[in-house]
């Protein structure tokens, strides 16, 4: 009946999972590099090779709370005859005239604070009496119970060699040497680092703007109560935290009923503040598939979406393309809720992953022993079920069924069991390909 006014035609090929996936990366590429907050960088690609601008630490400090001293000075000292030394004053952390420290006189000083003049070692308050005139110390005493222990006497009952308990500037880095090369990912001790050379921004590759939008007139809010033929809208919030997870910003919009002009409206708001869109549902062959409707009719300035069958269960029919006046891309998913997530996994994430430029944009893939056996999988479909992998054990156990309804059971599973198109059935104890999540 091809040909026929009114009916769609139908679409002459079937796409393999691979052929699908490679005709969307191909058309994304990463996102231009902005300058961001550091803490707004967390989980981006640095985008610049970053040099140390001052050393750190940038001065001598040391790093016991105890007493600058100099080493010769305690050279002979025992816990049965300690080495007095006289206390000239204290250095804590942070700005302040630095004393002298001549022979037989020792600074109490704190960590971090900077090594005074003359001293060459750090004596822990442990090793003195704290200037308490008893046995050894367990540690110092408040200055503002006991002002007088900045002066007076330490008696110090072991020797410290010269260097001890100091940090000498540039012993981390020196200046003019390379901290981080532009393609690293920033996780916090890198934006520990970045901050500590006083960068305040960075520049990276942003993370993605991604609007989540589910279509279905039979969806309700969740909190809100069912009606006759209703069901709450899960895809919208399962794919817009799947999003988050992937690295992206994403925005959820609520469910859009099944009317052609709402979805076109929405999508036509939504695409100001999207580096990629994702919607749910209407992507099949129903009277009321509204989304393959309104993008397969997009005027030529409108873009280009095209919707395929591919050769995947769950995730068989799937839409793609780019839109608007800056061709933003789309992908248009199943609204089965485990077809829909599974499309995420297998082509939305790795979508995402390559607009952040990241260097890993699939999930890991290993092998696994199946612990049962799965009966029947459909010839020429690349199959993904859910599992739960075990990876200590080296095993994968099926959780539920095949069906792309079965929502409690991908909450339960952590893994992708991979049937490969060819294979009919998976015997219990062979070894299968699994994709593991999260
Ligand atoms: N005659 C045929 N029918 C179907 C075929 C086919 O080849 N021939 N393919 C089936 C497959 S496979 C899939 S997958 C689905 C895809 O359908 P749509 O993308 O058009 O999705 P809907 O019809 O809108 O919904 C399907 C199903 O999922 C529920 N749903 C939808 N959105 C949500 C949501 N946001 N939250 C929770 N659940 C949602 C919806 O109520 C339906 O039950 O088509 C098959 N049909
Ligand atoms: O492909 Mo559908 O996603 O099998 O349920």
């Amino acid at each position: 009946m091809n040909g026929t006014t009114g009916q769609t035609r139908h679409q002459d090929r079937v796409w393999s999972v691979d052929e699908h996936l490679d005709d969307v990366l191909s058309k994304i590429a990463p996102l231009d590099p902005i300058e961001l907050q550091l803490l707004d960088a967390q989980g981006c690609v640095l985008v610049e090779d970053i040099t140390v601008p001052v050393a750190l630490p940038p001065f001598d400090n040391s790093s016991m709370d105890g007493y600058a001293v100099r080493a010769a000075d305690t050279a002979s000292a025992t816990q049965d005859a300690p080495v007095p030394l006289t206390v000239i004053g204290d250095i804590a952390a942070g700005p302040g005239e630095l004393p002298s420290v001549g022979p037989g006189q020792a600074a109490r000083i704190m960590t971090g604070a900077p090594l005074p003049p003359g001293a060459d070692a750090v004596v822990p308050v442990e090793w003195t009496d704290g200037g308490a005139g008893e046995g050894p110390a367990a540690e110092m005493r408040a200055h503002s119970a006991a002002p007088q222990d900045a002066g007076g006497e330490v008696r110090v009952h072991r020797p410290a060699a010269a260097g001890a308990h100091i940090r000498t500037r540039g012993s981390d880095v020196t200046e003019g040497e390379p901290a981080l090369a532009a393609g690293t990912v920033l996780g916090p001790s890198q934006i520990g680092l970045l901050a500590a050379l006083g960068r305040g921004t960075v520049r990276v590759r942003p993370r993605p703007r991604v609007v989540v939008l589910s279509t279905g007139s039979e969806l309700v809010q969740p909190g809100e109560a069912l009606g006759p033929g209703q069901i709450h809208d899960s895809n919208s919030f399962q794919l817009t935290a799947a999003a988050r997870a992937a690295g992206a910003l994403a925005y959820r919009v609520g469910a859009v009923a099944d009317d052609a002009e709402t979805l076109r409206s929405t999508l036509e708001d939504q695409l100001i503040r999207a580096d990629l869109l994702v919607t749910s549902g209407g992507v099949s062959v129903g009277a009321y598939d509204v989304v393959k409707e309104t993008l397969t009719a997009l005027s030529a300035e409108e873009g280009t979406v095209e919707f395929r069958k591919l050769a995947m269960q769950p995730g068989k029919p799937q839409g793609f393309g780019l839109i608007g006046p800056d061709r933003i891309p789309l992908l248009a998913l199943p609204g089965n809720p485990v077809s829909s997530y599974v499309s995420f996994e297998l082509f939305v994430r790795p979508a995402l992953r390559t607009l952040m430029g990241l260097p890993d944009v699939h999930r890991p893939t290993l092998r696994a022993r199946i612990t049962d056996a799965i009966a029947s999988s459909p010839k020429g479909r690349r199959q993904f079920l859910r599992g739960s992998h075990d990876a200590e054990a080296g095993t994968v156990a099926p959780v539920g069924g095949a069906g792309s309804h079965l929502i409690k059971a991908m909450a339960h599973a952590n893994a992708l069991i991979v049937v490969p198109e060819e294979a009919t059935e998976v015997t219990a104890d062979s070894e299968v390909d699994v994709v593991l999540l999260g």
